[in-house]
């Protein structure tokens, strides 16, 4: 806790609301009252605080309200890497309405106009120097590839505190990794996100690290949810949600021009065969969701005896579907696990992992080829 941000805090009422005296109107005088807060709530069976956007007094006295969800505080994200996933996610939250252009910053090396000017169509601050990013945010996202998460984080180690959360959204590595390149007790999440959430269609799986504090899931798991579905898992399940939603969309995309290659074979114009199939793709994936009926059930309901689907599906079986599909998602995993001990600097490898490391090269990926 930050003393100088921090005056005292005075319950109202039985147990909905509260005033608190901070000197400055961010998540990071919150966070840094949290457990005192925190224990005051718990005592009056409240829920976590969300503080009021404005003061209520010129004496900087701001109303902490226990019935709301985290949302409505005025949250700074930082992104450090301002590739298509930190773009992806920026649009997708700043679309919800949420979170407003103003409160999200990026940075990139380029210092081409491309990212600037991709940044600047969304409202987005934008910089080249990652420190700036820390110092305007509550939320971090590490949004570069595997290999260059070691140097970004060595960067950033500096300047950062730990009323500041971490989100690693980067392949592979593992939050053991990220907190051993960060000071000690850094609060750090690791989400596997994926691209859909530009349309707010995302699915996202995320980990707590071991500093996380109490509401630090709430957080993250408000924010994803912004931009679609977020589900807490444990840190060993991040690999093979990278191999299933985190790559999926791009089987998917394939799905979509396959389908829709196939329509044009047989007379369909293509803009109208893509929409075909992205409707397809869309209506079964939203009656898996909307019936919770399992999704052989919902095709065996299409395939009428002698009927045509049955015929197409016999080809689609011949071929190995589901076969293929299930390879992909296991390779999609071992290669993110591999990536991930890969990037490591060599001072956290250890022997079993360099083993590891050297059968995969030889085994999968001959060119070992860092992403
Ligand atoms: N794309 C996807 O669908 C998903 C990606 N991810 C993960 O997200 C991460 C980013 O992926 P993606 O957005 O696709 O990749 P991109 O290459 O599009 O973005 C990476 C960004 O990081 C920037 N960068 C490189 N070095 C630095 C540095 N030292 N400081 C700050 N920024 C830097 C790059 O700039 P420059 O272009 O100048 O090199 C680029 O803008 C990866 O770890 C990936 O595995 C996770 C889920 C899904
Ligand atoms: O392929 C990649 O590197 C990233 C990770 C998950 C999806 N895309």
């Amino acid at each position: 806790m930050i003393a100088s941000e921090f005056h005292s805090i005075t319950f109202v009422g039985p147990s909905t609301s509260a005033y608190l005296i901070v000197r400055r109107p961010c998540l990071s005088a919150l966070t840094g009252c949290f457990d005192a807060v925190s224990n005051a709530a718990r005592e009056r069976d409240c829920r976590r605080p969300v503080l009021s956007e404005t003061p209520i007094s010129d004496s900087g006295q701001f109303l902490i309200d226990y019935s709301p969800s985290w949302s409505s505080i005025k949250m700074r994200i930082g992104f450090i890497g301002a590739g298509k996933m930190a773009q992806a996610l920026a649009r997708g939250l700043i679309n919800s309405g949420r979170i407003g252009a103003e409160n999200i910053i990026a940075s990139s090396p380029k210092r081409d106009y491309q990212f600037i000017d991709q940044c600047k169509t969304l409202g987005l601050t934008t910089t080249h120097d990652n420190s700036e990013v820390v110092h305007k945010s509550d939320v971090i996202v590490l949004a570069v590839k595997p290999i260059h998460v070691s140097k970004v984080t060595s960067e950033i180690a500096p300047a950062l505190s730990r009323e500041q959360l971490v989100v690693s959204i980067a392949l592979g590595i593992t939050i053991r990794n990220i907190e051993s390149l960060l000071p000690t007790k850094s609060r750090v999440v690791r989400v596997m996100p994926n691209t859909p959430a530009v349309v707010r269609a995302g699915a996202s799986a995320f980990a707590m690290g071991s500093a996380c504090r109490d509401g630090d899931a709430e957080i993250v798991k408000d924010l994803l949810s912004t931009v679609g579905f977020a589900v807490e898992v444990p840190e060993v399940q991040i690999d093979p949600v990278t191999g299933l939603s985190g790559s999926g969309p791009s089987y998917m995309f394939a799905a979509i021009e396959g389908l829709a290659d196939g329509g044009v074979k047989v007379g369909l114009p293509r803009d109208l065969a893509i929409k075909l199939a992205a409707h397809t793709l869309y209506g079964a994936a939203k009656m898996v969701l909307e019936t919770g009926v399992h999704p052989a059930q919902l095709k065996d309901d299409v395939q009428s005896p002698g009927g045509s689907s049955i015929y197409g599906m016999h080809k689609l079986e011949t071929g190995g579907l589901k076969g293929i599909l299930i390879d992909a998602v296991e390779a999609a995993t071992n290669r993110s696990r591999a990536t991930g001990d890969k990037a490591l600097p060599r001072d956290f490898r250890n022997a079993e992992m360099e083993k590891k490391i050297e059968e995969e090269k030889t085994a999968s990926n001959p060119n070992n080829q860092l992403l």
